[in-house]
């Protein structure tokens, strides 16, 4: 196992890069923990999947060094690098049985019979696979290939790091949460470096101690599940993480006040002058509806999501996302009130740290 760094990293898939637009991974500089649960979150095309290949070897970056614990690796092969991959899709030997496919990796490296056995039963039990050993893996469904797949991927011990892209997009719905559970167990068990890609934030925030939260190239946000909920660094962030996303509306900043086009609202901390595109940040989940003082709001449609109701409003003609309970009655004439230290301020869609009284 090893801490993984990534040194003033930066990749262009074009030979003479113009400017920093046609950079798919923009400058970073990132330290993966050794042993940490990390996911790999963010929209389609943001980078997630050259990112891992340059950590797996199978790209090379076109600025920067890749280090293993303290060993320069950006010029070794993957196969030098002592990494596990899952991919999106099966890579699976069909003429071999789920056995032979779940041993291969520790054959490969001359383990001990005896161990291999033990290892590859444990791996099977992990994945429910332990009844179909014997069979051979062609001729299975698509879903069992790719838990051979992800059982190959975790049965050597001495990897540096375990690299998952998308591996559970093949996967029936009600598997997924099962598979997403064990790794984590297997996680806690064997305390592997493991980084997962994913663009489902759902899959990211039940997998991962520490999600990375990237956007147009660049990591915006590294953090826990909490602290992307409550204090996101980005816009991107608070849209991205939340269902719905952060409301973000228009403001003018004064000290411990937001001024927004519907009126003002008192803010949890004090904020010096803020210069560029100035919005503060509040979740559905802390905008309570009212009849009493607050902003008045137009409702315009509400949808029962179960547990919760998501009430759809317009504050001044800026939408806004209310989270009201399942009882709740809707006020007549609706107004909402933000619970003041739940509002993040942003500045160029960058948060800022406001100053506690
Ligand atoms: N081989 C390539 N040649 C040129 N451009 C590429 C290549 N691979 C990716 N890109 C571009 O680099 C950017 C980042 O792509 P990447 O696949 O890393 O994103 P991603 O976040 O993994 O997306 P997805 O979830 O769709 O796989 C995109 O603009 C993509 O079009």
């Amino acid at each position: 196992m090893a801490r993984i760094t990534l040194s003033r990293l930066a990749h262009s898939y074009l030979p003479n890069p113009a400017d920093e637009a046609q950079f798919a991974l923009k400058e970073m500089t990132h330290v993966w923990r050794d042993g940490g649960a990390y996911a790999l979150l963010g929209a389609s095309g943001c980078g997630k999947t050259t990112l891992l290949n340059i950590i797996s070897g199978l790209l090379r970056p076109s600025q920067g060094r890749v280090l293993f614990g303290e060993t320069d690796v950006t010029d070794l092969p993957t196969e030098a690098r002592d990494i596990a991959q899952v991919f999106q899709f099966p890579v699976v030997y069909d003429t071999m049985t789920v056995r032979e496919n779940l041993a291969f990796p520790l054959r490969n490296r001359g383990k001990a019979p005896g161990y291999i056995a033990a290892r590859v039963a444990e791996i099977a039990a992990m994945i429910g696979m332990e009844a179909v050993l014997d069979r051979k893996a062609r001729g299975l469904t698509a879903d069992a290939k790719q838990k051979i797949s992800l059982g190959r991927g975790m049965v050597r011990e001495d990897v540096n790091a375990i690299l998952f892209d998308e591996p559970l997009t093949v996967i029936d719905p009600h598997m997924k949460w099962e598979l997403r559970t064990q790794l984590k167990a297997l996680h806690r068990q064997f305390g592997h470096t493991m980084i997962y890609v994913t663009h489902d934030q759902t899959e990211a925030l039940t997998f991962a101690d520490q999600v990375v939260v990237m956007h147009d190239g660049r990591v915006v946000q590294t953090g826990t599940p909490e602290e992307l909920f409550e204090a996101p660094a980005h816009t991107f962030v608070g849209y991205f993480i939340g269902s719905p996303g952060m409301n973000l509306l228009d403001a003018r900043v004064e000290g411990r006040r937001a001024h927004l086009r519907g009126g003002t609202v008192e803010l949890g901390a004090a904020y010096p002058a803020l210069e560029g595109r100035v919005r503060i940040g509040i979740r559905p989940e802390y905008v309570a509806l009212t009849e009493g003082p607050g902003l008045p709001v137009s409702i315009r449609r509400v949808e029962d999501v179960g547990r919760h109701r998501i009430v759809r409003a317009e504050l001044s003609g800026a939408p806004i996302d209310i989270v009201a309970e399942e009882g709740e009655r809707l006020p007549a004439e609706p107004r909402v009130v933000f619970a003041p230290e739940k509002i993040n301020v942003y500045a160029d869609d960058w948060r800022v740290e406001g100053e506690a009284a």
